[in-house]
This record gives structure tokens, C-alpha cells and sequence, in this order.
């Protein structure tokens, strides 16, 4: 059986990757050894076999002895460990769900239901570091693989909407906290006018005691218009995440135009996208929703209509589940062949363990045949 290390396996990401490998089965195909970088010595995880003790993450060594190593530990680990390794000639194969080396000319940005060719082809080629992708960009093409696989798409902008997971845990907690806030301060009053409670919650937003560590300004009952670190040219890295990381993930010769605004809500796990796209032909939106359909096994088109957008297109109803549904679809007053689309989709899911997931098992079929 393959020798799969993982590391980074008890933070959000790594839980989600733990909870659908288990219920996969995918632990029954491997032999898993798990790493860590403040646990070493103590037991691992329960997944229905026996494991070894974990292992210090930090131990090249250790870790060269795998064929396989998924992390989900984050960039800083990735870019201490990752070169240690290939320097000293370990020849494995790299699985990570961290940004460091999605750009670099020797990895793969995988998503399976969209790119299997391109892994499979750089697998042959002798590429060995598969990386998922960002997850707005991720969730946007399991929405929009139809039109980039009919060759539709001559560009679009993407308005995000984007949840507290995406900027971790401690983010996912503090804006619990906010929202308990701001009942704390309404709740004594919200049988009286409604102007004393919207000063309420407003003075109590904008008081100092208000959670804001994490995010630095509050989410809940706001949003924030900025995410990730700002570029030279006025986008921010996330922005710039877009257009880069999804011509990457298609291996597009000509680059596809792609730009928009991501914004932090208040939301806890599920992104939401609006997207104006131009396509190559004015089609029907009936062909558009065909091929929108025939993408993969994940994508759900949602009828134009406010009963069924209330169901089924909101992050309510898609947190937790692989399901990513796409919506508001209709020709747009901008010129022919302009349309508008709106898609959520989960960020933990599809977003980050997901590929990761998959590209393990392609790697361990690969590998084992
Ligand atoms: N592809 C994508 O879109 C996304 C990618 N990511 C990537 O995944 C990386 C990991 O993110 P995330 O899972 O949010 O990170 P977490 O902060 O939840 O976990 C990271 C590590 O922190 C350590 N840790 C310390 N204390 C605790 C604790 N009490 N509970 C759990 N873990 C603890 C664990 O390492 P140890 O066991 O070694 O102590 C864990 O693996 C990110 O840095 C980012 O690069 C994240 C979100 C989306
Ligand atoms: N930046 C994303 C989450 C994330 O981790 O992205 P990346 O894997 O590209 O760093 C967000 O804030 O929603």
C-alpha cells in the first residue's frame, strides 16, 4: 500500500479532509502515517486502523520516507519544508492545500472535474507537486466548467462573497461573537422603536468593545470590501488570485480576462459569486444552462426564479454539502452575449479539501499501478 504522510490534519481544512477521507473510505486504500508540528509522540487520530504515534512534521527524514505527503498546514510550513525535501532528492508526490507553490512552473493547480487532463499529462511529464486551488477560483469553475469547456467564455468579472472561514477559525469565531454583540445590545430593546434599536447595534458596532482582533473591522451586520494583501496594480492578491489561478488551472495559452472585487461577509463557510460574463456567441439561455449542467456531477442549475433561489441558492442551503448550484442566469442589458450568473459554494468543500481529497487518490492509483 501507498505511504501517505499527512500533516496539518487536526486544523479546519485538515478536519474537513479527515471527515471525507473517512467517510470515503479512503483511509483503507493507504498506509497512513500522520504528522505534526507541536504533537510529536502523542496518538493520532482515529480512522478505524491502527497508526503510528505522529511524527515531528519538521523531520526530513522521516518525511522522505513517504511517497505521498499531504499538507494542509499553510504556506509557512510548505515553505519550509517543500524545498528541504526536493533539495535532498525526495522525489514524492507534493499534495498541498497552501497557496506557496500553486504559481511555480513545476506544479499543478488541481481540480479534478476540470483539469484531469492537465494532471494526468504533467503527472506523465514528471511533475510531482499538485496543489489545490484558491478557493473562490476553485468554486467558480466547478459553477462555470460548462462555458470554459465549450470555449464560451471571452471574459468575466466576479463580484465575491466571500466567508469568515477563509480567513480561519479564530475569524469564524469572532464573527459569532460579533453577531452575539449586537443581540446583546438590541435584544433588552427590540420591542420599542425601531430607530433606538438600529443606534444601538450601531454604537455597538462601532464601540470598542466590539470583537474586531481578527478581522479588524466588523463583519457581522457590514462587510468588509478588501481581502489578502494589496498588488501594485490596485487589486488586492486575492483579486489577482483570479485571472492568474484560473488560466493556470486551464492551461490557457491566451489568458481569459477575469476581474472583480472580493468581499468578506458574514457568512461562516460558503462563498458566493455574481458574475457578469461575456460569451464568445449570444446563446440561448437554455444552451447555456445545458452546458452549465453537463460540466460534472456537482454543478446545479437553479431556475430564474425567486422560489427556487430562495431553496436552493444561498449558503444555508449548500454549508456542508459538495452540491454547487448556480442561479440567476439571464441575459443581461449590456450588449449580446453578456449574461449574469450568481453561485455559491462551500469553502471548506469544493473551496479546499475536496481537490485535495482527489488529486490523493489519483495520486495513490497512479502510483500503485
Ligand atoms: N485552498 C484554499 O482555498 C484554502 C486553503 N487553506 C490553506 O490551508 C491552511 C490551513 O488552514 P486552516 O486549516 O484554516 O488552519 P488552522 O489554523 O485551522 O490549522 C493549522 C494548524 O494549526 C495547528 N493547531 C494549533 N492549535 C490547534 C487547535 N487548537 N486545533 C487545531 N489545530 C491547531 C495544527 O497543526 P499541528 O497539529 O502541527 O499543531 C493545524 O494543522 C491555510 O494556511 C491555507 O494555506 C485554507 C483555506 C482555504
Ligand atoms: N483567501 C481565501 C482563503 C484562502 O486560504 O485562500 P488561499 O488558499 O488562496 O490562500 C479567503 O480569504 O477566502
Amino acid at each position: 500500500m501507498v505511504k501517505v504522510g499527512i500533516v496539518g490534519w487536526r486544523g479546519m481544512v485538515g478536519s474537513v479532509l479527515m471527515e471525507r477521507m473517512r467517510s470515503e473510505n479512503d483511509f483503507q486504500g493507504i498506509d497512513p502515517v500522520f504528522f505534526t508540528t507541536s504533537q510529536a509522540g502523542q496518538k493520532g487520530p482515529d480512522i478505524g486502523k491502527e497508526i503510528p504515534v505522529l511524527q515531528d512534521g519538521f523531520d526530513v527524514e522521516i518525511l522522505k520516507g513517504m511517497e505521498v505527503i499531504v499538507s494542509c498546514q499553510g504556506s509557512d510550513y510548505t515553505k519550509k519544508v517543500h524545498p528541504q525535501l526536493r533539495e535532498g532528492g525526495w522525489n514524492g508526490v507534493w499534495i498541498d492545500a497552501a497557496s506557496a507553490l500553486r504559481m511555480s512552473e513545476k506544479s499543478i493547480i488541481v481540480l479534478d472535474p476540470v483539469n484531469r487532463e492537465v494532471i494526468d499529462k504533467g503527472f506523465d511529464a514528471g511533475i510531482r507537486d499538485f496543489i489545490g486551488g484558491n478557493c473562490t477560483v476553485s468554486l467558480m469553475l466547478m459553477a462555470l466548467g460548462g462555458l470554459f469547456e465549450a470555449g464560451q467564455v471571452e471574459w468575466l468579472s466576479t463580484m465575491t462573497y466571500q466567508a469568515a472561514s477563509g480567513a480561519g477559525a479564530k475569524n469564524m469565531k469572532e464573527l459569532v461573537s460579533q453577531m452575539g454583540a449586537i443581540n446583546e445590545a438590541a435584544q433588552p430593546i427590540l420591542d420599542g422603536p425601531v430607530a433606538a434599536v438600529d443606534t444601538a447595534v450601531a454604537g455597538a458596532m462601532r464601540g470598542d468593545a466590539f470583537p474586531t482582533d481578527n478581522f479588524g473591522a466588523p463583519l457581522a451586520g457590514s462587510l468588509i470590501p478588501w481581502i489578502d494583501s494589496p498588488m501594485e496594480n490596485g487589486q488586492t492578491r486575492e483579486e489577482w488570485k483570479g485571472v492568474s489561478e484560473t488560466n493556470k488551472i486551464l492551461e490557457n495559452e491566451t489568458p481569459i480576462p477575469i476581474d472583480g472585487i472580493c468581499v468578506r461577509i458574514g457568512t461562516m463557510r460558503c462563498h458566493s459569486q455574481a458574475i457578469t460574463l461575456k460569451l464568445k456567441d449570444d446563446l440561448e439561455i437554455a444552451e447555456v444552462e445545458r452546458l452549465l449542467a453537463s460540466a460534472n456531477d456537482w454543478v446545479k442549475v437553479v431556475p430564474n426564479t425567486k422560489e427556487a433561489t430562495l431553496k436552493d441558492l444561498t449558503p444555508t442551503a449548500v454549508t456542508g454539502t459538495l452540491t454547487v448550484p448556480v442561479g440567476r442566469i439571464r441575459k443581461m442589458n449590456l450588449g449580446p452575449g453578456v449574461i449574469s450568473l450568481f453561485t455559491v459554494g462551500d469553502q471548506l468543500l469544493w473551496g479546499a479539501a475536496e481537490p485535495v481529497r482527489r488529486m490523493l487518490n489519483i495520486a495513490v492509483e497512479k502510483l500503485s499501478a
